[in-house]
């Protein structure tokens, strides 16, 4: 049984107060920007257009609809894979296996969208209502994660997430108590994480692009430039999909609310805020600026994979030729930290890339309003504080072969500021 006591790892993300008002705040933030994306002003600082009510919110039908979704992607997930991959070693030495099929349980998801659609599916319906199925996606991350909390309470004490198990029950229900919650090799976070999520994010995108056909005749150049650079993003997640066995929200954070309204609910539905926009704010976009932004999504993007698969490569194989003329530092635990490439350019050269990509999503909605560079905002805020807590983390891990890398390579994020 696993100790009520858990480990003492600093309390992040303000303690069980923060814990307990980002519960409130996330969810309400969602509404609030599914609500303003549809209102006249659009403004992200301003009051929502209207309170919905439950009659707006609660629909029997969309819960269906919202579990049907999930579990399709659950039977995509069981398909035989391509490949097994072994994840990193845990506390009781142990590997977990895990199926490789993100990629083609999107092909498969698109397949069947594509049949649906030609036997009659309105998908263009959607955007009507994403209010009510967002609420059905943060009911089932309310009681998905209460039964993660009530698992872990029989979960063995080496099955426990370094943080999130503080005792406090708000607290730990917020960041999550065990660390690879599974049925049988069901792995829930890792397909969480993944697939629900992302994949729903593409396709409400895809249903705000046919809505827009239907409204102006076609849809507009900026649609198609966020529903490419996003589907690029996902499809690009997918078919890296291994590579999410080394971020921190695999290795080292359990899994409870954050991640599971994160996955299930944020992401499809705030992600997906640039194509709401643009449905009832549509801009104009001329070529030359469209090439300037396809540019600048090449950029970000051309940095962001770089250095994840240097980073991944490296730690798979550090004498692969593409990574072996790195220069490296050596730490005490046996492991190297690379000083040099994309790593050497700053510490977190993925998150730049990231957030130069994030950029791309946003411009094609123009300036005229803030609400479409929220994303950047959050995301901005979201790679800040990630990056303070993965820097704590390597710290420790790496003690004064982490102060040399800091010496070595001084800026964060991005170069010469920050
Ligand atoms: N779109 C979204 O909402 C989000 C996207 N992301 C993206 O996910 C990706 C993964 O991010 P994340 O999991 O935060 O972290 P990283 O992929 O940046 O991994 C950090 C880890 O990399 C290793 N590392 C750090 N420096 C070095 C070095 N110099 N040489 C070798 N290894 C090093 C350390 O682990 P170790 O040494 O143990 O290997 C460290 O803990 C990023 O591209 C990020 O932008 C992240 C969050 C949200
Ligand atoms: C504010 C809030 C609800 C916090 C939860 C954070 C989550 C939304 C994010 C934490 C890490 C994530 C990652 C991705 C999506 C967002 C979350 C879940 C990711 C799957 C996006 C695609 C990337 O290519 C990625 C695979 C590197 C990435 C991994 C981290």
């Amino acid at each position: 049984m696993a100790s009520p006591q858990g480990s003492r790892a600093p309390l992040e993300f303000g303690g069980p107060l923060g814990a307990a008002a980002l519960m409130l705040l996330l969810p309400a933030t969602m509404f609030h920007l599914l609500l303003v994306a549809r209102s006249g002003p659009a403004r992200l600082l301003g009051p929502p257009p209207y309170l919905p009510g439950p009659e707006v919110l609660w629909s029997p039908r969309l819960l269906l609809l919202w579990l049907t979704w999930l579990g399709l992607q659950a039977a995509l997930y069981l398909l035989p894979a391509r490949k097994v991959a072994e994840g990193l070693e845990l506390k009781d030495k142990s590997r977990l296996r895990y199926p490789i099929n993100g990629f083609q349980a999107l092909v498969l998801t698109a397949l069947l969208v594509g049949l649906a659609v030609s036997a009659g599916l309105p998908l263009g319906a959607l955007p009507e209502v994403l209010l009510p199925l967002a609420f059905a996606a943060t009911l089932t991350a309310f009681i998905f994660s209460l039964l993660l909390y009530l698992k872990a309470l029989v979960a063995p004490a080496s099955a426990l997430a370094p943080g999130g198990n503080s005792g406090n029950p708000i607290y730990d229900f917020f960041l999550g108590r065990e660390l690879n919650p599974r049925i049988c090799s069901f792995d829930f976070k890792y397909f969480c994480e993944l697939r629900p999520g992302l994949i729903g994010w593409v396709l409400i995108n895809l249903a705000l692009l046919m809505q827009e056909a239907e409204l102006r005749g076609s849809p507009s150049l900026a649609m198609w430039l966020v529903n490419g650079f996003q589907l690029l993003y996902v499809g690009d997640a997918l078919w890296h999909e291994e590579a999410v066995l080394t971020t921190m929200d695999i290795t080292h954070d359990g899994f409870g609310f954050m991640l599971a309204f994160g996955d299930l609910a944020w992401v499809p539905f705030t992600y997906s805020l640039q194509a709401q926009f643009l449905l009832h704010h549509p801009q104009p976009l001329g070529l030359p600026m469209a090439s300037v932004i396809c540019l600048i999504k090449a950029v970000g993007y051309y940095i962001f994979r770089g250095a994840n698969s240097q980073k991944n490569t490296f730690r798979k194989n550090p004498s692969d030729p593409r990574v072996a003329g790195l220069e490296t530092i050596p730490t005490a635990t046996g492991r190297q930290l690379l000083v040099s490439g994309w790593w050497g350019l700053v510490r977190h050269p993925n998150y730049l890339g990231d957030l130069i990509m994030a950029l791309a999503w946003s411009l094609p909605c123009g300036v005229s309003h803030l609400l479409p560079y929220f994303y950047l905002l959050y995301f901005t805020a979201l790679l800040v504080h990630r990056e303070a807590r993965d820097e704590q983390q390597c710290l420790q891990k790496y003690g004064r072969a982490w102060h040399e890398y800091c010496r070595r390579v001084p800026y964060r994020i991005l170069p010469y500021v920050y």
